[in-house]
């Protein structure tokens, strides 16, 4: 019988609430206070706590396996004045998720935190028990108060069979966007995927999400990601015009657009590339990917390839991304192609 992965989706779905409660408090308490938006240290701060609080409780549950995650501890270990603010939040969000989440694991002290970020330095790779991390993705998002996400996904023999997200910024109920904030995705391999409020309690099972059936491809939105430097709003204008697409589409940081097209709030998540040399790293896609596959969609990158986490720490193989429902897939690829090959990218 096929692995499900039950418990390491549980212990991913509690270590990515544990780094999102870190993760907004560092919002409140510093982006929105005293800190310049142009300084780069709140977002690093987030960075950092978030990782411990995840690799923490990831090698509490399985001790045994590696964690590719974005950052590493070398600020923190010059650095003494960053280090106690990353340490206080992190000590303050153990001890504030530890009534919510069971037990996790807890990090006694900053050479134990700077010890976890540091986990997060696997090379990644073909063979075993891989997790993929990233602890803020979309720090831009992040800064402007806007969509962001703490994404994990565990990844054996190079594929991705488990992905957790937390998006603390995202309405619960996408027709009502002034309403509750806070979602946790999470996903398994053959297991589908579901949303549930980030504050819910352990035994709330979630809803099942799944993509919009798309009839008429005129109809459909995109979802792009708000930076141009890291996908080309103009082809993707392009694009929709050669589909007959006349909605904006919705622009977003972070992995937040994967959710949102899983759950039906929009419909195909372009990335096209901006440079030749630039490579997609596996953090940035791995939990997402998953759970648009398990909610009934397509993933490829622009020419059609799967992508592939097999490799390292980035998809170096792969161009953008392409992700769609998985009866319009090809036409959006098709059209994407028929763009592209007007580039000399
Ligand atoms: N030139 C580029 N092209 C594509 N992605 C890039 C890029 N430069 C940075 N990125 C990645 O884009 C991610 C954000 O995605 P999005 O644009 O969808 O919000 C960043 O994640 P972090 O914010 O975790 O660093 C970063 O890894
Ligand atoms: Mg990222
Ligand atoms: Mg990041
Ligand atoms: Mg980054």
């Amino acid at each position: 019988m096929a692995a499900n992965y039950a418990v390491e989706r549980k212990i991913a779905e509690l270590a990515v609430r544990r780094a999102s409660i870190l993760t907004n408090k560092t919002f409140h308490s510093l982006v929105k206070g005293t800190v310049s938006k142009e300084d780069k240290s709140p977002v690093t701060i987030g960075d950092f706590g978030a990782q411990s609080a995840v690799i923490g409780a990831v090698l509490h549950a399985f001790p045994g396996d590696a964690v590719v995650g974005e950052e590493d501890a070398d600020v923190l270990r010059q650095d003494e004045n960053t280090r106690t603010l990353v340490w206080d939040l992190v000590k303050g969000a153990v001890e504030e998720s530890a009534a919510l989440n069971g037990e996790i694991g807890t990090i006694q002290t900053a050479e134990e935190m700077m010890d976890l970020i540091d986990r997060g330095n696997s090379e990644g790779g073909p063979k075993g028990r891989i997790w993929a991390l990233d602890p803020i993705d979309g720090t831009k998002g992040f800064l402007r108060g806007g969509q962001y996400a703490v994404c994990l996904a565990l990844m054996v023999d190079g594929e991705v069979v488990v992905g957790a997200m937390g998006c603390p910024n995202l309405p619960v109920d996408p027709a009502n966007p002034d309403g509750e904030r806070g979602v946790l995705f999470s996903t398994a391999k053959g297991a589908g995927a579901i949303q549930k409020p980030l504050n819910s309690s352990l035994d709330v099972e979630g809803t099942p999400i799944a993509m919009n059936k798309v009839t008429d491809l005129s109809q459909a939105s995109f979802c792009e990601s708000v930076e141009a430097g890291h996908s080309s709003h103009g082809q993707q204008a392009a694009i929709a015009k050669a589909l007959g697409i006349t909605k904006d589409s919705v622009r977003m940081d972070s992995q937040a657009k994967y959710g949102s097209i899983a759950r039906g709030d929009g419909d195909i998540y372009l990335r096209l590339p901006t440079s030749k040399s630039y490579q997609e790293k596996i953090w940035d896609h791995a939990a997402g990917k998953l759970l648009v596959e398990e909610a009934g969609g397509v993933v490829t990158d622009s020419v059609g390839k799967t992508l592939d986490f097999s490799i390292g720490r980035t998809l170096r193989d792969n161009k953008g991304v392409v992700a769609a429902e998985k009866d319009v897939h090809q036409q959006v690829l098709d059209a994407v192609m028929a763009e592209l090959s007007k580039a000399s990218l």
